[in-house]
């Protein structure tokens, strides 16, 4: 039996009318979320995805401030944009698109964000405090794969978990978030010996590298959750994951596509964030 598609089109669509509707209450009341996301240079991809947050925030009943910053910008002027945005009332949440020209320091930028706006995740307070098991926010790619997990009903506590790729915002969080869950973690990387061997012991499969077709049907493990959060774009224009999805569909129990998986889930989890800022903030006054 082929594997059961996870759509993260259709979770995104569902979680984000929640979103909508708890928006428009916390809007009632006099706090409507509020996210601005700050896009320095031209980079096309970037400004794709950035284009696709504003769409979705607003879509969603946010306040939505988009700040574009030419390429030749200062780190001085992006610090004090992040230090204004820091201080202003109506944003709840704070992105710097990621990747930052490379005459900036993404590092201190990211480090200037309140911790307490930081919807990423990315700061280390962020990172230290999801490591201490009590999140404040939890990345969004890692978090929406949760909500995936969550969708096909497969219990995590005792599961062998492997993670294929060890980045700060995807592999790592993940790793932290499926032990929090009890799950077995392996945590796999460029390095990693046998590759094939830790996957095929895998009840569940992150694979998050950044190359095409990397894992393929014959290392799954029959029945498998398979997450591809992989977006790759071939010579030919096209998309997809890590995963080479028609020869996985047939082995795993559920999969999740490229386009239309992990990608629409991670724009969710930036809004969900950002609606958790305002409550916790809402909480504190
Ligand atoms: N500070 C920061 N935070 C981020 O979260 C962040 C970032 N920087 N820099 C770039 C990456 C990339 N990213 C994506 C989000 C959604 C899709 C997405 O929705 N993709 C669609 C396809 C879109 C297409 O056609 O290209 C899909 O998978 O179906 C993709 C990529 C967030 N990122």
């Amino acid at each position: 039996m082929p594997a059961q598609l996870i759509s993260g089109t259709e979770l995104a669509a569902s979680i984000r009318e929640q979103i909508a509707r708890r928006a428009a209450e916390l809007t009632e009341l006099g706090h409507q979320p509020g996210l601005a996301v700050v896009l320095v240079g031209e980079d096309p991809a970037s400004q794709v995805y950035v284009r696709n947050k504003v769409a979705a925030c607003e879509k969603a009943g946010f306040k939505s401030i988009m700040h574009r910053l030419p390429a030749n910008t200062t780190q001085t002027e992006l610090l004090a944009l992040v230090n204004t945005l820091n201080h202003d009332d109506t944003i709840h949440g704070i992105l710097v698109q990621l990747p930052l020209p490379s005459h900036m320091d993404s590092h201190s930028v990211i480090e200037a964000i309140a911790a307490h706006k930081d919807v990423d995740g990315f700061h280390v307070s962020n990172a230290g405090l999801l490591m201490t098991g009590k999140p404040l926010f939890r990345p969004c790619t890692p978090y929406g794969v949760m909500k995936m997990l969550e969708l096909t009903g497969i219990n995590l506590r005792g599961a062998e978990a492997v993670v294929i790729g060890a980045s700060n915002i995807v592999g790592k969080p993940q790793a932290m978030l499926l032990l929090q869950q009890g799950a077995t973690v392996t945590l796999c990387n460029s390095k990693t010996k046998d590759l094939k061997a830790h996957c095929q012991r895998a009840d569940v499969l992150v694979v998050a590298v950044g190359r095409p077709n990397m894992v393929t049907g014959d290392m799954i493990k029959p029945g498998a959750v398979v997450i591809d959060v992989g977006i790759n774009r071939l010579p030919n224009g096209q998309l997809c994951g890590d995963v080479d999805f028609e020869s996985a569909k047939a082995v795993a129990g559920w999969i999740t596509p490229v386009p239309g998986g992990v990608g629409p889930m991670t724009i969710t989890m930036l809004l969900q964030n950002t609606i958790e800022a305002v409550e916790r903030r809402l909480s504190q006054h």
